[in-house]
């Protein structure tokens, strides 16, 4: 499986947001796109999914089933957790949950360390718990095509790092399409097998990390000072040092 993005454009309000797109999305990859607020990457991710009115082509190599994780998620007050994940199976549900369905859901739930909230009510939940059980709900489905938007951004590190370790581990074993939307560089750098870099509705990379994560590349991108140096286990760490002032460049 694979998606192909042929000159995609989206417009809003006649102002073109998305401007002539083109990429190709590999199975087996975790594609990770970066960018500043209001660059695009929200509406290029709803434009993949056939949500916004668009020219251009995006075309599935084959049959395909899609979880999709948007940036804010709606709580049905009326779920338990394990309700919430089941429905990840609907339309492969029978009268009752047989033993692989119910494997399959206690299996993501323990390895997402959220077994223990199998009872209590989703609204309930806090922030980063609902996150966790949303990706929950979308693995269990066994998607082909994962597309998740800023899916960490409420998470404490340890979960952050749980939650991506787990995605991508999904991605490469099911070789699945993976596309995310992070904002967290070091986060980006440590969990792409491809990366994408978002500017003003235009993709300028073409998804290889090391390309992508050059210092002054990012600088530029963002308009802020970084450090970049690599950790004890041969990861790059990316850190915002201070903005940096107009003209100074
Ligand atoms: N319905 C709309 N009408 C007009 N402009 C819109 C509409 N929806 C989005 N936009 C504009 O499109 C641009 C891209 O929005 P998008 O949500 O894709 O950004 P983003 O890169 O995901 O930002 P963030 O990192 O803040 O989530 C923004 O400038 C936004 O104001």
């Amino acid at each position: 499986m694979t998606i192909l993005v042929e000159n995609l454009t989206v417009r809003k309000k006649e102002k073109p947001i998305l401007k002539d797109v083109n990429c190709r999305f590999e199975d087996g990859h975790l594609s990770t796109i970066i960018g500043v607020n209001g660059s695009g990457k929200s509406i290029f991710l709803k434009a993949l999914l056939g949500f916004e009115k668009k020219d251009g082509q995006v075309t599935f190599e084959k049959d395909h089933k899609i979880s999709y994780i948007p940036q804010k998620v709606t709580a049905d007050q009326y779920f338990t957790v394990f309700e919430f994940i089941l429905l990840g199976l609907y339309g492969d549900l029978d009268f009752r949950v047989n033993d692989g369905q119910l494997a399959a859901i206690e299996s993501v739930m323990d390895e997402l360390e959220i077994s223990d909230l199998a009872d209590q009510q989703f609204a309930d939940l806090s922030g980063g718990q609902q996150q966790l059980v949303v990706l929950a709900q979308a693995l269990v489905r066994q998607p082909t095509v994962i597309i998740a938007d800023e899916p960490t951004s409420a998470l404490d590190i340890k979960k952050q790092l749980q939650y991506l370790q787990t995605l991508q581990r999904y991605v490469h074993r099911h070789q699945i399409v993976g596309i995310i939307v992070i904002h967290d560089l070091t986060l980006a750098a440590r969990f792409s097998d491809s990366l994408y870099l978002m500017q003003g509705g235009q993709l300028i990379s073409a998804g290889d990390p090391d390309r992508a994560l050059q210092q002054e590349r990012l600088e530029d991108l963002y308009g802020v000072e970084l450090e970049m140096k690599e950790t004890v286990d041969q990861h790059l760490a990316i850190i915002p040092l201070r903005p940096i002032e107009e003209g100074s460049r």
